[in-house]
C-alpha cells in the first residue's frame, strides 16, 4: 500500500510542528524518517496513523483519501519505542489480542487465531516462548513480540516509532538486520522513525530527512550522503568540516585556496561555505597538484580503525578534522605541532540564495572544478 502525504500542516496552540509537508511513500518500501529531536517525525507518523488530525492537507492510502478516517478504519500496524506489551498476558495472548477483540463477525475462529499466532512466533523467531510473560523476555525479544502483535491484524502497512531506541547497541544491530530480512520476506510498506543516521542508512530504501517541521530531502541513503541538498543534510549525516569564504564571478576563495565553479549569478560577492568530510581530507608532507593549504596538527586521537587529527589552518586559523587509516598515519611520521600540507578535496559548496524570499534561507549547491 502506498502512502501519500499532501501539503500537511499541523500546529499545537501557537507552535507549528509540521509545515506544508508532502511525501510519497511507494508500496513495499522501507522508509526512514530521520531528523533531530523535535523535527516533527513522530507527529507525522501519528497523523498517518490517524491518531491526530492535520490542520490542512490530506493523507491518501493507495490513492484513497483517508484524512477523515479514524485510527481503526485505517488498519495500520504500530510499534513504539517502549514495547508496551500487556504485562498480565502471555506472549501468545499479546499477539492474539488484536484478533480476539474483533467483533464476532470478523473474528477468526480460535483454531485460526492459534495457527496465525504460531506462524507469527516462527516469523519473529520466538517459537517456544508462547506461554511466557513479557517480564520473562529480553528487551529485544519483547520488541519482536510487539512487531508480531502489530502484524497479527494484517495491517496495510507498519509504522515504527524508534522501535529499537531503548535497546543496547548490539541488540539494536541484530534487530536491524532482522527487520530488513522481515521486510524482504513480507514486502510490506514500512515507515520507521529514527534520529540515528546510521540506522536510517543501513536499513532504509529511502530516507526522509526532517528538520524544524519540514522535509529537507528525500532520497536513497547514497543520494542523501553523497548529494546532500543543503548544509543541514550535509551536517546531519556525519562529521563535517566547514570552510568559510566568498564567491565572486564564479570563483570561490577559501583563504589561500581558490576554486572555479559553474556559478553564473551576477550578484556581486556573496558568502560561500565549503563542506568536506574528515575522511576526504588528504594529508601530505609536501604540496602536490591541486589545492593545498598548510595546517598545524593540534591533537592526535587514535580511534579504533582510524586516527583523527585536529588541525588548524595557517592561512585562516580555521579548525578542522582529518580521519586517516592507521597505515597512512604511520607512513606520515607526524606528531602534535607538526605542520602538514592538506589537500582540499571533494568539497561541496553552498551559497545562500540571493533571491531567497522565504523566511528561511535556501541554499544553492554549486559545482566546482579542481
Ligand atoms: N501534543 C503536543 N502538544 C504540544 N506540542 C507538541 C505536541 N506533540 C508534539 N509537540 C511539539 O511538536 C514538535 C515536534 O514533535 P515530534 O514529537 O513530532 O518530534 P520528533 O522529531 O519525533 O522528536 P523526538 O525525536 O524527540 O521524538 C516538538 O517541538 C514537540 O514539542
Amino acid at each position: 500500500m502506498s502512502i501519500e502525504v499532501v501539503n500537511i500542516t499541523k500546529s499545537y496552540k501557537n507552535f507549528t510542528a509540521l509545515k506544508e509537508v508532502s511525501l510519497h511513500i511507494p508500496e513495499g518500501e522501507l522508509v526512514a524518517l530521520l531528523g533531530p529531536s523535535g523535527s516533527g517525525k513522530t507527529t507525522l507518523l501519528r497523523l498517518i496513523a490517524g491518531l491526530e488530525q492535520p490542520d490542512t492537507g490530506a493523507i491518501l492510502f493507495h490513492g484513497e483519501d483517508n484524512t477523515n478516517r479514524d485510527v481503526r478504519e485505517r488498519q495500520v500496524g504500530f510499534v513504539f519505542q517502549h514495547y508496551a506489551l500487556f504485562r498480565h498476558m502471555t506472549i501468545f495472548d499479546n499477539i492474539a489480542f488484536g484478533l480476539s477483540v474483533r467483533s464476532r463477525k470478523t473474528r477468526p475462529s480460535k483454531q485460526e487465531i492459534k495457527e496465525r499466532v504460531h506462524l507469527l512466533l516462527r516469523l519473529v523467531q520466538l517459537d517456544g516462548l508462547a506461554h511466557r510473560y513479557p517480564s520473562q523476555l529480553s528487551g529485544g525479544q519483547r520488541q519482536r513480540v510487539a512487531l508480531a502483535r502489530a502484524l497479527a491484524v494484517e495491517p496495510k502497512f507498519l509504522l515504527l516509532d524508534e522501535p529499537f531506541g531503548a535497546l543496547d547497541t548490539k541488540v539494536r544491530q541484530e534487530l536491524r538486520r532482522w527487520l530488513r530480512h522481515l521486510h524482504e520476506k513480507l514486502g510490506l510498506t514500512i515507515l520507521f522513525v529514527t534520529h540515528d543516521q546510521e540506522e536510517a542508512m543501513e536499513l532504509a530504501d529511502q530516507v526522509v530527512v526532517m528538520n524544524e517541521g519540514r522535509v529537507e530531502q528525500v532520497g536513497s541513503p547514497e543520494e542523501i550522503y553523497h548529494l546532500p541538498a543543503n548544509p543541514f543534510v550535509y551536517s546531519f549525516l556525519g562529521r563535517v568540516n566547514l570552510f568559510r569564504g566568498r564567491i565572486r564571478d564564479g570563483k570561490v576563495r577559501l583563504g589561500e585556496a581558490e576554486f572555479e565553479t559553474e556559478w553564473e549569478h551576477n550578484s556581486g560577492e556573496l558568502p560561500a561555505v565549503g563542506y568536506m568530510r574528515p575522511h576526504d581530507v588528504e594529508i601530505a608532507l609536501a604540496p602536490g597538484d591541486g589545492h593545498f593549504v598548510q595546517a598545524r596538527i593540534q591533537h592526535i586521537s587514535p580511534l579504533g580503525p582510524i586516527v583523527r587529527l585536529d588541525l588548524r589552518r595557517l592561512d585562516t586559523d580555521e579548525l578542522f578534522e582529518a580521519e586517516l587509516s592507521h597505515q597512512r598515519f604511520s607512513e606520515l611520521h607526524v606528531e602534535e605541532k607538526s605542520t602538514v600540507f592538506v589537500k582540499l578535496n571533494n568539497l561541496s559548496f553552498y551559497v545562500e540564495s540571493p533571491a531567497a524570499t522565504t523566511p528561511r534561507p535556501t541554499f544553492l549547491p554549486i559545482q566546482a572544478s579542481f
